[in-house]
């Protein structure tokens, strides 16, 4: 265990650290942080939600001079939203210090992002696609820079970034320090890494797994007719506090979406062809929980940290074995527990396999639920509710009318038809959802070259932040089981007695479902 006095960070940093509830560094915090602090190149590999925001944000702001009105520190990200997200982290562990960060990204009015960039920042956040613009446009000067970072490189690179990053590069005095951080590191992002880089300390979290031990993993075989189906019920009884699922496709999130509406569940949908605005939009929903079901494509979700993520749901199965590490690498983020669900056509056994390869770990397998079992499961969340309503709250000025129904019918059937008016009974309203055929493997002998088409459906444009193409990625897998290390790469104050992933507020049966009728 190390602490973060131990790891010698100014007060300030240390002051902020604190108040963000973190009590001691995680595995790749705790590894990086001093070598950083040295002015090593570091490359740093370690699970999905551990940390890797601050194990280089720390060192970074820890360099920056406030003082120095330039920008000294360049952060590049795949997304707008993990620009948008990783700024925000680096703001709260900057503010005590003073540093001022600034986001930059496509979609938002670049001549806003001009007048924000005459304020000095000291770190930029950006898009590749939008830092190369600002560059362009000579609106943005990067010679003073003294750190790089790069986060979810292998993303870059899938997205077909590495031409913009390579220039990007050669804008920044040669002597920067270069740190490149990501989950899962396939060997094309390894050597491209080594080239960028001067002489690279390799931090690699030596967990036994890929994938985190506190996420259960399962699959249910099912024909994709009958996804739908199986996924309401799953949701009916698996009551996520916050629920993501995956789609493959723009259209597959599209209609996935609007489907969830017509049955009644508050979802939406999140993928590269929305407006800015409204991708931010559907996010800021999603975390303050007033939608609690986001549909989305790999490339929307990389790296959100939204706490809450009870579960994700694969709908289709993800293209390889790293974008399914990612996907469900939402949820169980700091310590916490999720459930990870994969359906799997008949077709797909391969891919599963592959996955369960590189993750080193087997998924369960679990039977798809009838009708009658989500009808039961709901029966009983609402039995737990009526319980705890019995316990808690005042009933006083319903006891009248209950006595009068009781004088007039038996008690089992009054509180027969008060459950079966709480149930959410089999919705037939009609939906459509346009097949997605099966993934059939593409064989690239599992670990075989670089190279490889482009996604489908969320093809390689010419300009701007949403590309992605070549690029295969490959397994790092770690051989392990799956019940030790639980959750055990944190401390944190708020995270504390929700290692459950406690759904005890019991937000399920009926609150989660809109007025279907609209
Ligand atoms: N030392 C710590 N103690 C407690 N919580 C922490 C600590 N460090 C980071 N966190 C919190 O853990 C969550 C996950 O962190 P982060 O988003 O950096 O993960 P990540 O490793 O980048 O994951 P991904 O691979 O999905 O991008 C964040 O909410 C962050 O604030
Ligand atoms: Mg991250």
């Amino acid at each position: 265990m190390t602490t973060f006095q131990e790891l010698g960070l100014s007060s300030k940093i240390l002051f902020a650290i604190e108040k963000l509830g973190f009590e001691e560094a995680t595995p790749i915090q705790a590894q990086t942080i001093p070598l950083a602090k040295q002015g090593h190149d570091v490359i740093g590999q370690a699970q999905t939600g551990t940390g890797k925001t601050a194990a280089f944000g720390i060192p970074l702001l820890e360099k920056i001079d406030v003082d120095n009105n330039h920008v000294q520190g360049l952060v590049i990200a795949p997304t707008r939203e993990l620009a948008i997200q990783v700024g925000e982290e680096l703001h709260k562990i900057g503010l005590n210090k003073g540093v001022k960060i600034l986001p930059i990204y496509g979609g938002q009015d670049i001549n806003r992002q001009m007048r924000s960039l005459k304020k000095f920042p000291h770190i930029i956040v950006g898009t590749p696609g939008r830092i190369q613009d600002h560059i362009n446009r000579r609106t943005i000067r990067l010679n003073n820079v003294n750190t790089v970072v790069l986060d979810e490189a292998d993303e870059m690179l899938n997205m077909g970034f590495i031409e913009d990053i390579e220039a990007i590069l050669k804008e920044v005095p040669e002597n920067k320090q270069t740190l490149l951080f990501s989950a899962t590191m396939p060997d094309p992002i390894r050597r491209i890494a080594e080239t960028f880089m001067t002489n690279p300390q390799i931090v690699k979290v030596q967990a036994k797994e890929v994938t985190m031990p506190n996420i259960e993993q399962h699959f249910i075989e099912v024909q994709e007719k009958k996804k739908f189906d199986v996924l309401t019920r799953l949701l009916d009884i698996q009551t996520p506090e916050l629920a993501i699922i995956f789609g493959r496709t723009k259209r597959r999130v599209d209609e996935l979406s609007e489907a969830l509406n017509l049955r009644g569940y508050a979802a939406e949908g999140i993928h590269g062809d929305l407006s800015q605005a409204k991708r931010e939009q559907v996010l800021r929903k999603f975390k303050a929980g007033s939608i609690d079901v986001l549909v989305a494509t790999d490339v929307a979700a990389r790296g959100l940290d939204i706490s809450g993520v009870t579960h994700v749901y694969n709908f289709d199965i993800p293209q390889d074995p790293e974008s399914y590490v990612h996907r469900i690498g939402r949820t169980g983020r700091a310590g916490k527990s999720g459930i990870a669900m994969l359906f799997i056509t008949p077709r797909e056994f391969n891919q599963l396999k592959n996955i369960e390869r590189t993750t080193k770990r087997r998924m369960e397998r679990m039977t798809a639920p009838t009708l009658d079992e989500a009808i039961e499961s709901q029966q009983r969340i609402i039995a737990e509710k009526l319980t705890s309503t019995m316990e808690s709250d005042n009933l006083a000025f319903y006891k009248r009318i209950a006595e009068e129904l009781l004088e007039e019918h038996d008690s089992v059937s009054v509180v027969a038809a008060a459950l079966k008016m709480l149930t959410k009974e089999p919705n037939e309203t009609p939906i459509r959802l346009t097949d997605e055929p099966p993934m059939v493997k593409r064989d690239r002998g599992g670990r075989g070259g670089s190279g490889g088409g482009y996604r489908r459906g969320e093809n390689k444009r010419s300009g701007g932040d949403n590309r992605r193409g070549g690029g295969d990625r490959r397994g790092d897998g770690r051989r392990g089981d799956r019940d030790g290390n639980r959750g055990g790469n944190f401390r944190n104050k708020r995270s504390e007695g929700s290692a459950s992933g406690s759904r005890d507020n019991n937000r399920g049966g009926q609150r989660r479902h809109q007025d279907s009728s609209k």
